[in-house]
């Protein structure tokens, strides 16, 4: 279980920009629960995955995982158990290198000297195998560089990289909003294919409302910070477009917009 307990998070601390995100913030995921994440611009979507990826600190709270307060744990530590996928198909591989490369990249994510322990034939096969389950042929192009793939190719094989080790949680950030409707509605595919087969505990965040209902089993909205949805289970299941946009015009309306 996950859960952010009395989170408080502060832009610009003691300065006149000074802006307070998060006041007491709450929030309890389940172990493998799929939450999709929706919610006007700023409202703090992003921040939230920053924090419990360690990416930037939390100014008071606790992130707690069965139990244990991981609030001041290093990002790089969190790796280890938590992947992640972001909206630009750059981040999560590295363009310059060759997919078996990549591959080998991801596979000793945490140890040191990482890239030649990976490239034995054995792992070469395995990086095979694992690549043709996506389906889009790079099994075949193990030496060919990752930046000359698309973007969809590139983000296939982000997803697969971020959750080639062993990890707990997958987060992905806006990972389908670089994408044509056609690629992006595969990689989503691939991600729930990723998720059900792994068992992940996955945070999504999109503004693609047709996914936020799609996918998963709970839907969450933010709005500055709050959560103003939150349905799980059943709830979820019921819930249409129209209920996430009528909120949205709700929440306009009262930023005056
Ligand atoms: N490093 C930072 N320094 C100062 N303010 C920041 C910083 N990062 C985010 N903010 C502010 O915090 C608020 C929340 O930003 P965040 O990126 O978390 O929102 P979001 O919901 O992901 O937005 P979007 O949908 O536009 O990506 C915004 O007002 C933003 O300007």
């Amino acid at each position: 279980m996950l859960e952010l307990k009395n989170i408080h998070k502060f832009y610009n601390h003691g300065t006149i920009n000074e802006m307070c995100l998060f006041e007491n913030f709450n929030l309890t995921i389940d172990d493998g629960q799929f939450v999709s994440v929706v919610g006007s611009n700023g409202s703090g979507k992003t921040s939230m995955l920053n924090l419990i990826c360690g990416s930037i600190p939390l100014d008071s709270g606790s992130i707690i995982i069965d139990g244990k307060d991981i609030a001041k744990e290093k990002e790089f530590k969190r790796n280890q158990y938590i992947g992640r996928v972001f909206q630009n198909t750059a981040m999560g591989t590295c363009p310059s290198m060759t997919i078996a490369e990549n591959m080998a990249l991801a596979d000793n994510k945490g140890k040191i000297y990482g890239l030649r322990m990976g490239k034995n034939k054995a792992r070469l096969d395995f990086y095979r195998e694992q690549l043709s389950q996506l389906g889009l042929g790079l099994e075949d192009k193990m030496d060919v560089k990752v930046g000359v793939l698309s973007g969809g190719q590139r983000q296939a094989m982000a997803l697969l990289m971020a959750t080639l080790t062993p990890i707990r949680f997958l987060i992905l950030d806006e990972h389908t909003a670089a994408l044509d409707p056609k690629t992006a509605d595969l990689i989503m595919e691939l991600t729930d294919k990723v998720v059900k087969e792994k068992h992940l505990t996955t945070i999504m965040v999109t503004h693609n409302l047709r996914y936020a209902v799609e996918y998963g089993d709970r839907l969450l909205m933010l709005h500055q910070g709050k959560a103003v949805m939150d349905y799980s289970g059943e709830e979820k299941k019921k819930i249409q477009i129209e209920d996430i946009l009528g909120k949205f015009n709700e929440i306009s309306i009262e930023c005056g917009n």
